[in-house]
């Protein structure tokens, strides 16, 4: 039963004050202070239910969808409110709790909606709120005394009180005790007037450890000192400080009573390696003459794999199987794979419950690695189970006309409706670890992705292109009879509009003029580093490239500008172009053909993923064996372009890794919501392995509000809107109050796209800007003109690899060659101090090499 108080406490991040009033059960949080994210719940104490109060504000249906939907377990509301909420919305109203006045109308009583009364009631009107439901009742007004609460508690009533004006204490002056609070509703049957008392561990296990007794003064000092006290019953002068001498105390998690008052539980923790039973040490009161351990006493199922695997990850035996499991990444992955097939693919009852007991098994130990309880588990499966659905908006059922044809049936809910991104206010409270995950791409392991492309490059090597011919058709759905199209290419495969011809000579053209600019200013440059000593370096193109245009989702003719035009503004003799023919057509998009031959490519190979990097890598019968791969792709892509150039059988570099789209745009109040939402998802179409991240500096509530209204309004609308809310979904908005600490987490997120949409951007560039693949500057920037026209590369790093890679540019297709020339003045000025060296190196044939010269010419 409810603890008959319910603290306000006015910071979520006030940790102290909620873990004093743990004891409740319940804490009302202020709506306003603060930004309620998918993970909020988790970091209260597991005994602790949130109620958040929104009465003194005006949200709406979806914000209170979006509350109850991230674990607030009911939401005071004004009266007002009702009407859209819980009338309108469906919303169930056993999820709220109404703000009234004394006398509610008929329609709000015939709800299961709790009542929160703002002036003191008389009796009757108690009874009348009371009567119509086994409701709580709560009591909302000011200036609140020890008697008033104590008489609304001893009728059923609970009075919400701030925190800072109540006191574990039994009593302390000014402040309202919440141990006099419970006691005054405790009544017993007992002559000795001692309440019956069940003690229990805390959730999953809930293990009762015994029974004892309480008195009023045991609970008084039980809550002040936050842990298990009780009654003596021989010595009625004696309180029990459990484990005073033992050193076996408990900590007070919760306390509770029954329905009618008389019987209390507390819900506690002992200390580790205590048992509560006076026989033998038992764990706990209730065994069978056996000694019963606390690992014994989890009784059966989860709760004792939980506690057993514990155990394990701490002190497992060196050889046993859990052990090798909490060691072995991949074997652990493997295993839950395999489990969860075979959990499908079970038939009969037998088989299904001994499939999932083996899934579980695995998942739990997968939990236990990285730190997660079955508590913690069991916590998210509350918040998920209470989940609400807004009514959609349909007129109620019996106001729906009877000859109205049924509706049809609902799609499936869409992931992320409302194209939101969670949003982080920083300050010095925020966990350190949620801007972590924020900051944290959704990209899956190197070793998963690996597993799938070792194979498919193993079988390119072999076979050539009668691999590039099976995988093209497995995975991009086109049945090729030779997968590799030579220059000249034919007319009719590239036959687009002249608009479209347009389009990319004007962007061929700036991405020329950037790219040519880039080249060295003179053939050789040479400088005199000592007298008669001239060190020279020249550049030389790389001779055969192969350039990746992705092809899976979106096929990028503007990749093959990006790469081609510096390709052959560098001067490379042998252009390969490797692209997967569309699933549609079967055929390459006439686009990447047409840029194929202006830039004069000596083939296309028709396949992507790691099929295509490891054909261009390796050679085949067909094609040319390249000495560099260039370009963007998925992870199959990235991961085949990182394993080529690591292998020395495949003497071969790669620009860079460069993955999924990724944009990170720093906006202040100044800023256009439109733009910043546009240039966010220009980027979120791109995949849903794609990440935005909106860094907001000094936003009022409004802008940001107008920002999110912006993305949601533009996205509703795209084509590719699925993609967007998935990716959206692991995408930011980070609040922060400074431009500095704006910078410091862009550098440290080292975004492929950084965008500034402040006021005076141009005046941060450069000496802000430390990592960053390519950066928009001024709201009038879009990232888009960066993709195509303007000149710059969009072939970028991505994954944080801004802090050591460039993008795309033209020494990315050369190598730079040094040269030097030394006279009998530079053997003078530099002869010695080789020899030297080589000496101390023992290097007698370098030495000498510098001796026969200076000798010959009389120098030593
Ligand atoms: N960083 C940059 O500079 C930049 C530039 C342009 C595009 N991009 C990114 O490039 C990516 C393009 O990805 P995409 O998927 O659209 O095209 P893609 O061409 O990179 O990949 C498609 C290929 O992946 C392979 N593939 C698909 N599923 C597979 C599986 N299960 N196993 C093995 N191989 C499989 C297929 O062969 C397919 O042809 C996007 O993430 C985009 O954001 C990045
Ligand atoms: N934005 C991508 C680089 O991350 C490149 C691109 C090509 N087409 C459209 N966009
Ligand atoms: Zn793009």
């Amino acid at each position: 039963m409810t603890f008959p108080v319910l603290p306000v406490i006015s910071s979520p991040a006030d940790k102290a004050e909620i873990e004093k009033f743990s004891v409740v059960g319940k804490i009302l949080l202020p709506v306003d202070s603060f930004k309620i994210s998918k993970h909020f719940i988790n970091q209260f104490p597991h005994s602790i239910d949130v109620d958040v109060d929104a009465s003194q504000s005006d949200i709406n249906v979806d914000q209170a969808v979006e509350l109850l939907n991230h674990g607030i377990k009911k939401l005071l509301i004004k009266e007002s409110q009702v009407e859209d909420f819980i009338e309108s919305a469906g919303l169930p109203s056993y999820r709220f709790i109404v703000r009234t006045s004394t006398s509610p109308t008929d329609k709000l009583l015939a709800t299961k909606a709790a009542f929160a009364v703002d002036s003191e009631i008389s009796q009757d009107t108690y009874k009348q709120l009371s009567s119509s439901g086994n409701r709580e009742i709560y009591y909302i007004g000011s200036s609140i005394t020890q008697d008033l609460a104590n008489k609304l508690a001893a009728l059923g009533i609970v009075p919400i009180i701030e925190s800072s004006n109540l006191s574990t204490k039994a009593s302390e002056s000014g402040k309202i005790s919440i141990s006099s609070l419970f006691t005054s509703t405790l009544t017993t049957d007992r002559p000795d007037g001692l309440f019956t008392t069940l003690i229990t561990t805390p959730a999953p296990a809930y293990t009762a450890l015994g029974v004892v007794y309480s008195s009023i003064d045991s609970i008084h000092a039980a809550i002040a000192e936050g842990e298990g006290v009780y009654q003596s019953r021989k010595r009625r002068d004696e309180l029990w400080y459990k484990g005073k001498t033992s050193g076996a105390t408990q900590k007070l998690i919760k306390l509770e009573k029954d329905c009618d008052s008389d019987l209390i539980k507390f819900i506690v923790e002992p200390r580790e390696g205590y048992g509560f039973c006076h026989l033998d040490n038992n764990f706990t009161c209730f065994h069978d003459g056996e000694l019963v351990t606390k690992d014994e006493s989890y009784g059966s199922g989860l709760a004792k794999l939980d506690n057993t695997l514990v155990q394990r990850f701490n002190n497992a035996p060196e050889g046993s199987y859990t052990k090798r499991l909490f060691n072995d990444e991949s074997l652990l992955t493997a295993k839950l794979k395999e489990e969860l097939d075979e959990l499908i693919e079970a038939e009969s009852k037998e088989e299904v419950s001994w499939e999932a007991a083996d899934l579980f098994y695995f998942a739990m130990v997968m939990c236990i690695k990285k730190g997660v309880r079955l508590a913690d588990i069991e916590r998210n499966l509350d918040i998920k189970s209470g989940k609400v659905t807004r009514r959609k908006g349909d007129a109620k059922p019996a106001y729906l006309k009877k000859e109205e044809p049924a509706a049809p049936a609902p799609k499936p809910e869409p992931i992320n409706p409302e194209y939101k991104m969670e949003t982080i206010v920083l300050n010095e409270k925020t966990d350190p670890k949620l801007v972590e995950k924020a900051l944290t791409r959704p990209v899956q392991r190197t070793s998963d992705i690996m597993k799938l492309v070792l194979p498919i490059i193993e079988k390119v090597q072999k076979e050539g292109n009668k691999a590039l011919i099976e995988l093209t058709e497995k995975f991009d759905g086109v049945k090729l009879n030779d997968p590799v199209l030579k220059a000249p290419f034919p007319k009719e495969l590239m036959e687009i509009s002249d608009d479209m011809k347009e389009a990319i000579d004007i962007s061929i053209s700036n991405i020329e003029k950037f790219h040519a600019a880039q080249l060295p200013k003179e053939k050789i440059t040479t400088i005199e580093t000592s007298p008669g000593v001239y060190c020279s370096r020249f550049a030389k193109p790389i001779e055969n490239v192969g350039l990746y245009v992705p092809g899976g989702t979106a096929v990028l003719p503007s990749t093959a500008m990006m790469l081609g035009v510096p390709a052959k503004v560098a001067g490379c003799s042998n252009i390969v172009i490797a692209s997967p023919p569309a699933r549609a057509t079967g055929k390459l998009t006439p686009e990447v053909v047409y840029v194929a031959h202006k830039l004069g490519a000596s083939s296309i190979v028709m396949a992507g993923g790691a099929q295509a990097v490891t054909a261009m890598a390796y050679g085949t019968e067909s094609i040319v064996k390249c000495d560099k791969i260039l370009g963007p792709g998925n992870q199959f892509v990235t991961a085949a372009k990182m394993y080529v150039q690591n292998d020395t059988q495949a003497l071969c570099s790669i620009d860079m890794p460069a993955g999924p789209s990724e944009v990170l745009v720093i906006a202040d109040n100044d800023a256009d919501a439109d733009f910043v939402a546009s240039d966010l998802l220009s980027q979120a179409e791109h995949g849903i392995d794609s990440q935005v991240i909106l860094i907001g500096v000094n936003l009022t509530d409004a802008k940001l509000k107008e920002f999110e209204l912006a993305v949601r309004k533009q996205a509703e609308v795209l084509p590719r809107k699925e993609i967007v809310a998935k990716c959206l979904q692991h995408s930011y908005s980070l609040l922060v109050d400074s431009y500095d600490e704006a910078f410091k987490l862009s550098n440290s997120y080292a975004p492929e796209h950084l965008i500034l949409q402040i006021k005076d951007a141009k005046s941060y560039v450069p000496d802000y800007i430390q990592n960053a693949g390519s950066v928009f500057v001024g709201g009038l920037s879009p990232e888009s003109c960066g993709d195509y026209s303007s000149g710059t590369n969009h072939t970028l790093p991505t994954y944080g690899y801004a802090r050591q890679y460039s993008g795309v540019n033209t020494g990315t297709f050369q190598k730079f060659i040094t040269s030097q020339n030394v006279t009998e003045e530079g053997l003078k000025s530099i002869g010695k101090a080789v020899m030297t060296l080589a000496a101390v190196e023992g290097l007698e044939a370098h030495r000498n090499a510098v001796q026969v010269r200076m000798e010959k010419l009389g120098l030593l």
